[in-house]
């Protein structure tokens, strides 16, 4: 299938700084595509020249298999087919709710109407046709403004940090809504985000990005399941690192050996677990023998402090072998007391090896 949007390897420097290094990405017909990453790393650069606000230095970029941008040649942007929404884009404050939506709209009266009746119907707000922006709330307005993009049927919808502006009670919800919406009009969407409970919650794909370079594309699963790398990893959550060395093809640890494929004897790796996939033995207070293996592989270690931080309780432990810091996060209220001797496992499955780069050699390796 023919991708909605194609980006091929786009760079865009800024006085000779590459923001925008090499980008590839692809959204397909109906799907939303995230843009995720942190701030600063280039995101509203790569939107902005796919809407034709900006231009590349190099690469190449298709809507539908047809060429927008290339080397000498630029589509102008209301020759795209593309609808944008960002956080501050404002309705007309001197136009109608009607006149906001049918604004960018070809065709009669008629056809304008039942459009912009389609729309408001889908998103609810009907009944505030002949009002003004300023009689409606924050959430009403930001659903017209999906309204008004999705009016002409662009062929994708460019959205940056659509949501940003909301509060945090309505986020959730308008976020939900949008989404069924954009699915109901099967509308293919770049959504460019920093934040990854957003892009899990919306994206078909996400589209992980760093220092100007997308780092890893992938079903939100995937990307959170099978991180590139321990920043990646740590992009998504709170992570533990536990660092070990490779002996024959081995690491050992407080959790006994692990498997480090691929890595020469000598190389320092990092095994990175998030907190809510350790386990704690609360049974036997860290007497006796290891308990069963069902839950991973165990070992002892003393609770350095221990905190409730909302539907789960935080559990800090500093390890027997040898004095590193583990997190564990456990749900409901159990907070055991610092200086308890308590068993914690992990499981090897969710575990990930990746070798130690020193972290001068992050730019480099971003370069
Ligand atoms: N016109 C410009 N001239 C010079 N530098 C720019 C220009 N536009 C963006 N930059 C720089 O490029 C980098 C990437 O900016 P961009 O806005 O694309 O990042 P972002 O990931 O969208 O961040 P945020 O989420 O904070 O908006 C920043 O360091 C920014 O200062």
């Amino acid at each position: 299938m023919t991708p909605r949007l194609e980006v091929r390897n786009i760079t865009r420097r800024f006085g000779g700084v590459p923001v925008v290094s090499e980008v590839s990405l692809s959204v397909m017909p109906g799907q939303v595509t995230c843009l995720l990453g942190p701030s600063g790393c280039g995101k509203s650069t790569t939107l902005r020249i796919i809407a034709g606000v900006d231009w590349p230095d190099e690469g190449e970029i298709r809507i539908d298999g047809e060429r927008i941008v290339a080397p000498g040649f630029f589509v102008p942007p209301e020759k795209r087919g593309t609808g944008l929404m960002f956080q501050d884009f404002a309705l007309f404050p001197h136009l109608s709710v009607f006149d906001n939506i049918a604004f960018g709209l070809d065709g009669t009266r008629t056809e304008k109407r039942l459009r912009v009746h389609e729309l408001l119907d889908k998103v609810g707000l009907l009944r505030y046709i002949d009002s003004y922006p300023h009689e409606l709330s924050g959430g009403e307005q930001q659903r017209v403004a999906l309204a008004r993009a999705l009016a002409p049927r662009p062929r994708i919808m460019l959205m940056d940090e659509p949501f940003s502006g909301l509060d945090n009670r309505l986020r959730d919800g308008i976020r939900d809504e949008t989404l069924s919406i954009l699915k109901d009009e099967g509308t293919a969407v770049l959504l460019v985000t920093h934040e990854p409970e957003e892009a899990m919650r919306m994206a078909d794909e996400i589209a992980l990005m760093r220092r100007g370079r997308i780092v890893q594309q992938g079903a939100p699963y995937n990307v959170y399941n099978a991180p590139v790398d321990r920043e990646a990893a740590a992009f998504f959550s709170d992570i533990n690192v536990i660092r070990g060395r490779v002996q024959g093809l081995l690491t050992e640890t407080a959790f006994g050996k692990f498997m480090a494929p691929g890595q020469a004897d000598g190389t320092e790796v990092e095994i990175v677990i998030r907190p809510q996939h350790i386990k704690i033995d609360f049974d036997r207070g860290g007497q006796g023998p290891a308990p069963s293996p069902e839950h991973g592989v165990w070992a002892r270690g003393v609770v350095e402090r221990a905190r409730f931080i909302g539907k789960e309780s935080l559990v800090e432990f500093r390890m027997d072998f040898d004095g590193s810091l583990l997190k564990a996060t456990v749900p409901s209220v159990f907070l055991p007391k610092a200086g308890t001797h308590l068993w914690i496992a992990i499981r090897r499955d969710r575990c990930f090896v990746f070798p130690v780069i020193p972290s001068k050699d992050w730019r480099r390796r971003a370069d």
